[in-house]
């Protein structure tokens, strides 16, 4: 494999389950269509030399595909395509349809959907929920996800933004500002963790259970019970991986039942999460909004910042409410480029203030005049409003 080339997660550990459920299987470098069917036979590797070489973030580089068919564009790929760098024009990421755009989440089919993990991991179930027929294309972190939207490598990224447990994901709110990608759906997930270990292991034997960290936080009560050491990973499927290539018996995991049949682990206990109701938010991110509707309920995701005053966050709220528009979230960020402001007080001197980020889910459409008009309103007296995202409310948990 020349080192130039990205891959995205060309894995195939060792597992009962057919290679072919394991996310992409094609170098997404646009000059090159190799196929890893050409590649020496993965399975017979062994599960610690893929985990180094599995996880491949994705390069911040330009993106190598025309975003529009102009005759120019399709000189290029034919240019392309005479210096024997594509075989088959179809592996080509496909830009974004009006179909895709318009349509709702779950009736596109092979939409590539980005998520940050291995495969198994809960971001792939819910990608899988949001677009059933999608190819899911793992990422190492949260932000190459993002990346690799804005790069025309996927289609999507599904992130997780909140849960009922643990609260929001501030990672994700800060990339929201500080990529230009819109919010086009969500998908409500619940999320049922399993304690897993090797084939043959009893669950009295762990001395140390491997898991990310907010699945290590929502089972508290049994971890503390079996008295083991939490380690904390990137993502719940990646640590299956890791006790699976280390072989470690003492080593247990929390991840999802498909990460321990994806990894060829043991369910030692099934529902572990301390609260039955752990659900998990997701957003799915595409380059282009939707145009939204009012067939079905939706919201509305912005962000904004206020100047400095008294009342001035009860009149930003105060626009939702005088319409009679029901806020399901806020969320307040430090300004990460701008963290202080300094006000003067002649008599006083000077005062120092935290300046914050806004976040707000309101239950209404953009399609809706009351929320153009409350729109309008905030806009009067915020320093900054961006509409992050319009989508239809998922409802079906
Ligand atoms: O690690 C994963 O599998 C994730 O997708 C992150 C996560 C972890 C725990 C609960 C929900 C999502």
């Amino acid at each position: 494999m020349a080192a130039s080339h990205i891959w995205v997660s060309p894995l195939r550990p060792h597992s009962n389950v057919g290679v072919s459920d394991l996310g992409l299987r094609r170098c997404v470098d646009m000059r090159c269509n190799w196929d890893l069917e050409r590649l020496p036979r993965w399975e017979c590797c062994c599960l610690s030399v893929l985990a180094q070489r599995a996880i491949t973030p994705v390069e911040d580089e330009k993106p190598l595909i025309p975003q529009v068919e102009t005759s120019e564009a399709i000189d290029q790929v034919q240019d392309t395509q005479s210096r024997g760098f594509h075989k088959d024009l179809n592996l080509l990421p496909k830009p974004l349809s009006a179909t895709d755009i318009f349509s709702s989440p779950r009736n596109s089919a092979k939409v590539r959907v980005a998520y940050q993990g291995m495969p198994g991991a809960y971001g792939e179930a819910a990608a899988l929920k949001a677009y059933p027929k999608c190819e899911t294309v793992p990422c190492e972190e949260f932000e190459a996800a993002f990346k690799a939207v804005e790069l025309w490598l996927v289609d999507k990224a599904v992130l997780p933004i909140e849960s009922s447990v643990g609260g929001s994901i501030h990672r994700n709110y800060d990339l929201l500002l500080r990529h230009r990608l819109h919010i086009v759906g969500e998908v409500q997930m619940v999320v049922n963790h399993c304690l897993l270990g090797l084939p043959g292991v009893q669950k009295e034997e762990l001395k140390r259970v491997l898991s990310h960290p907010q699945a290590l936080d929502q089972c508290d009560m049994i971890l503390t019970k079996l008295g083991v050491v939490r380690v904390s990973t990137d993502d719940t499927a990646g640590a299956a991986l890791m006790v699976a290539a280390s072989g470690e018996r003492d080593s247990g995991v929390i991840a999802s039942d498909r990460a321990a049949e994806i990894y060829g682990l043991n369910i030692l206990l099934e529902k572990i999460q301390d609260d039955d109701d752990n659900i998990t938010r997701f957003l799915i991110l595409a380059r282009e909004p939707i145009i939204p509707g009012t067939d079905r309920p939706h919201k509305t995701s912005i962000v904004f910042t206020l100047e400095e005053g008294p009342g001035m966050l009860f009149k930003a709220l105060a626009v939702f409410a005088s319409r009679d528009i029901n806020l399901t979230k806020i969320e307040s960020r430090p300004q990460r480029k701008r963290p202080l402001r300094v006000v003067d007080d002649s008599n006083k001197g000077s005062a120092r203030y935290f300046d914050y980020l806004f976040y707000i889910d309101f239950e209404a459409s953009m399609a809706e005049p009351r929320a153009q008009h409350a729109m309008a309103h905030l806009q009067e007296f915020a320093s900054f409003l961006r509409v992050l995202g319009c989508y239809a409310t998922d409802s079906a948990l």
